[in-house]
């Protein structure tokens, strides 16, 4: 590092300085990258300054001469358009020749330094694009300035002012100026490209973007035109960071009308929670959950909605990096106090900091959601109907919070109306049931009248209902709840206990179907993986069921629909050996086997299941024939001839 050395006097009193080599290399970056984004340069100089009246502040507990009789804290723009320049004034500390030396001369803190040791990584030049992934503090006045000066006065009796100036070559100069007041004035001589930053409307944009929450009001200094009267600078900024005072001091009015502001919501949000987390990182968080479904919840774009904050000054509104994807829905704000303000959204991804914010932040979600689920059941409904979907996929995402969000999942049940727990559901489980039933398809009123439910409900075991595209995959996800599995009646490894009775029974009915049941495996043979006697049909004749893997017909016709279709696995088709249609048909079977009639029949039982699995039947046309000629057969009580 080469020090400045402060003793090159050129005119009276005036000093040229040369840059420590490092700020070379960060202005030279600075001033020739094409990064998109300059406008930040706005919210450095802001951040700088409330970061200097934060200091006066703190110090003028002890020094209360720093601040004299002049109380005033805050931080005014001032744009120029005769003169093209724009100017960022702040009431703060200040700085000393010495300071003013070291702050503006060389890299002495955090972020530059990382910033450079990034380029270094990179390779110099090539690089420049990584300055758009980076703030760089005060230097950054260099993306839309040529010439910077800086007019400050150390706060606190027997001050001088000083004024530093640079065009960012390889020197800058200090000279004595006269100011009146504290604190510090830096003055932005834009290029010719970058005079919008001096329209009224572009300011209040970017402090309402980025600087909306700055803890000191930031006023607008309006220039008056030739016969106009001047006017008193407006604040232009909330100054309001809601999230940084106590929740006593805060009523329900206030924390809506953030809500409303934050999200553009009409309406209030359902829940909210407060927090402040202290010890190893420190950070506020206020957050939401909004009453509606936010537009954007399935669009597949980011989500943005709980914005992140370092000291008051926002950094981004990714949701993902707060809080993981299945508690997307979540807005609000988190506010951080060790985050570097200047850090890159790549350097944040690494960043065990926000690692830790993140875990900290699901966790006082989730505490939230217990919290209504116990407490507000109603309210909990809502949003459960809202956005249990979205809460579902962490069972499949994150088996780390899977014991957190299994407690918090509903569903219909064939127990009765309304959402039940799972909590709920195993505190009714009848002795010897082995698990949780559950079963999948496209609405709770097409399960309710599923034949998959015939046995389980005729012994009193209840099953869950799922009908949410997400469920199949959740409840896979999700395995067990308290030690008991997960068994889905459309499965074929069901596993129902059989007295002794009901096995004999079954074992005699398999023999004596034999000959129809190699009939239909005869007829079906492409298109099912096995036929046999069910244990689970009252009512119905057949049905199918899934193979250990297979994906339930609903879930594959959506899938396909989605371009993501999956091989079919075949199904096992049972028979129910009780039912009259396959009594009569296996003495067909016995009597006449030339028939045409029992090809015919199996076709017409197998298109049926497929129905009742949710599938689409290849042909319905010709289904549709068959069944009109039989019953055609049985109204004439004749053997009319099937097409
Ligand atoms: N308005 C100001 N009033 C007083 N001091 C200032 C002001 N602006 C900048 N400084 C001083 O200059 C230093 C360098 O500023 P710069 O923005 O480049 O980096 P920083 O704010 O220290 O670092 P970082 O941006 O990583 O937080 C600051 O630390 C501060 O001491």
């Amino acid at each position: 590092m080469t020090d400045p050395t402060p003793n090159q006097a050129t005119t009276e009193g005036k000093k040229s300085l040369p840059f420590q080599a490092e700020v070379a290399q960060v202005l030279k970056l600075v001033i020739h990258s094409l990064y998109s984004h300059k406008e930040i340069f706005l919210r450095e100089l802001v951040s700088n300054a409330s970061d200097a009246l934060d200091k006066l502040r703190f110090r003028n507990l002890t020094e209360p001469e720093l601040m004299g009789n002049d109380p005033r804290l805050e931080i005014t723009i001032a744009p120029d358009k005769e003169k093209g320049v724009l100017v960022i004034r702040d009431t703060g500390i200040g700085m000393t020749e010495a300071e003013l030396i070291e702050n503006l001369g060389t890299v002495a803190h955090s972020g530059s330094r990382a910033f450079l040791e990034q380029l270094s990584k990179a390779g110099t030049a090539k690089d420049v694009n990584l300055i758009g992934q980076f703030g760089v503090g005060f230097y950054s006045a260099y993306l839309v300035a040529d010439r910077v000066e800086v007019i400050t006065r150390a706060a606190g009796p027997g001050q001088r002012a000083l004024l530093w100036s640079s065009d960012a070559q390889s020197t800058f100069t200090i000279e004595p100026t006269t100011r009146a007041e504290r604190g510090t004035e830096i003055i932005l001589h834009l290029r010719p490209e970058h005079k919008d930053f001096l329209d009224e409307w572009r300011i209040r944009d970017l402090v309402g973007r980025y600087s909306d929450y700055v803890a000191y009001p930031i006023k607008l200094e309006k220039k008056p035109e030739k016969d106009e009267k001047p006017e008193q600078p407006e604040q232009i900024n909330r100054a309001n960071a809601l999230w940084q005072r106590p929740k006593s001091e805060i009523t329900d009015a206030q924390y809506d009308e953030l809500y409303k502001h934050l999200t553009h919501d009409f309406e209030p949000p359902i829940a909210r929670t407060h927090f402040k987390v202290e010890g190893t990182q420190e950070f506020a968080g206020l957050l939401f959950i909004p009453r509606r479904p936010p537009f954007d919840l399935y669009d597949g774009r980011k989500p943005r909605g709980v914005r992140l904050f370092v000291k008051r000054v926002f950094i981004m509104d990714d949701v993902e990096e707060v809080l993981p994807p299945w508690l997307r829905f979540m807005r609000g704000v988190i506010d951080s106090d060790d985050l570097p303000l200047n850090v890159s959204r790549e350097l944040l991804q690494d960043s065990t900091i926000l690692h830790a914010i993140k875990k900290q932040v699901t966790k006082k979600t989730l505490d939230l959601l217990e919290e209504m689920a116990k407490e507000r059941k109603d309210d909990y409904e809502t949003v459960w109907k809202n956005f249990g979907q979205v809460l579902k996929e962490g069972l499949a995402l994150d088996s780390e919070y899977k014991e957190r969000i299994a407690p918090l999942l509903r569903y219909g049940s064939s127990h009765g109306e309304g959402l039940v727990s799972l909590a709920d559901y195993v505190g009714r489980m009848k002795e010897g049931q082995e698990g949780i039933y559950y079963l999948f398809g496209e609405s709770t009123a097409s399960l309710q009248n599923s034949p998959y439910l015939e046995t389980l409900t005729s012994r009193g075991f209840e099953v869950l209902f799922m009908s949410d595209p997400v469920d199949e995959w959740a409840a896979e996800g999700l395995r067990e709840f308290q030690g008991k599995p997960l068994v889905s009646a459309m499965r074929t490894d069901l596993k129902l206990p059989l007295d002794e009775e009901q096995k004999k029974t079954k074992e005699e009915a398999s023999t004596r179907l034999q000959p129809l049941i190699l009939r239909m495996v005869k007829v079906l043979h492409d298109r099912v993986r096995e036929v046999k006697v069910s244990d689970r049909l009252t009512n119905t004749p057949s049905c199918l069921v899934l193979p250990d893997g297979g994906t339930p017909a609903f879930m594959e016709r959506l899938l396909k629909e989605r371009g993501r279709g999956i091989p079919h696995a075949k199904r096992i088709f049972e028979i129910n050996a009780t039912h009259p249609i396959i009594e009569s048909l296996a003495s067909l079977v016995e009597k006449d086997a030339e028939s045409p009639k029992i090809d015919e029949w199996i076709d017409i039982l197998y298109d049926q299941a497929l129905l009742t699995e949710g599938a689409t039947i290849d042909d319905p046309n010709r289904l549709a024939r068959r069944i009109a000629s039989l019953l055609t057969e049985v109204a004439t009580g004749g053997a009319t001839k099937q097409g």
